[in-house]
């Protein structure tokens, strides 16, 4: 039978974002974004192999923050691909071709429950895998270098990627090795797993996920996420008091 594997690259260092220490160990709504992140994927997948990536010489983690009973700390990389094919190793030595992966940046704490499900419904279904996104929603400007608009894109057809994005183990360990090869799209275009798949010919599938899956990148972001996850908790209450 198949297992379902999660990978969370946390091992970033959040320059974008600023503050004394990398982004996922900062506080939103009472806890740090990684155990927000980890404590929403636990609640979905309790029974899932978790590889949680981190910096090596990250002296902010603390275990009690994992709530997984099966889980394991990986090494992170230079980038955030090499910390996602440094999770795929250990994968590798412990799983099957079949297994599904799926891989969620810890930088995404808002995740809801719904959008899991969907999204690991739809990648259990399609051999290409699948992605969590959203169709572009302002018009978009291309610059012209100098700051001022080169021209106005199309923006029919358009999805902003986020994760989770989850696929077949044997796949994507494929399309990465591949995306780095010499010969390959190289680091700088595989911004996330999809992008590495597509190099190969596949398609997968767009599940259209919230908008509040945010990816805290600016300082402002970490005040969005608190709002979200505090309006979410005040939903939770109504509902389990009713
Ligand atoms: N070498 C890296 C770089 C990033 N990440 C992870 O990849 C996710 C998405 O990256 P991003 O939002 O760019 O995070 P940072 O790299 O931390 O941010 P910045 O680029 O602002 O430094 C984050 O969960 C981050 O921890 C990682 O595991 N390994
Ligand atoms: C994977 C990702 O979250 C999809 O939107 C995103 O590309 C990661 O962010 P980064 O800033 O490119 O590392």
């Amino acid at each position: 039978m198949s297992r379902l594997w999660l990978i969370v690259p946390a091992a970033g260092v959040g320059k974008r974002v600023g503050g004394t220490c990398p982004k996922q160990y900062l506080e939103v709504a009472g806890r740090p974004v990684l155990a927000h992140t980890l404590a929403r994927l636990h609640q979905s997948f309790p029974e899932a192999r978790l590889c949680l990536c981190l910096a090596p010489d990250d002296d902010w983690f603390d275990p009690a923050l994992v709530p997984f009973t099966d889980w394991q700390r990986v090494a992170g990389g230079a980038e955030r691909v090499h910390s996602v094919v440094n999770a795929l190793a250990a994968v590798a030595a412990q799983g099957a071709p079949d297994d599904l992966v799926l891989v969620h940046d810890v930088a995404r704490p808002c995740v809801s429950a719904d959008d899991l499900s969907r999204l690991y419904n739809a990648a259990l279904a399609s051999p290409d895998g699948a992605l969590l996104a959203s169709p572009v929603a302002d018009t978009i400007k291309r610059d012209d270098g100098q700051g001022a608009v080169a021209n106005t894109e199309d923006r029919r057809g358009l999805w902003q990627a986020q994760t989770p994005q989850a696929f077949r183990f044997a796949l994507l360990q494929e399309a990465l090795a591949r995306a780095l090869a010499p010969d390959g799209i190289g680091v700088g275009r595989i911004t996330d797993e999809a992008s590495a798949v597509e190099a190969l010919g596949r398609a997968p599938r767009l599940v259209a996920g919230r908008r509040d899956n945010i990816k805290i990148t600016h300082p402002e972001d970490l005040r969005l996420a608190e709002l979200i996850l505090a309006g979410d908790a005040v939903l939770r209450d109504l509902h389990e008091s009713s």
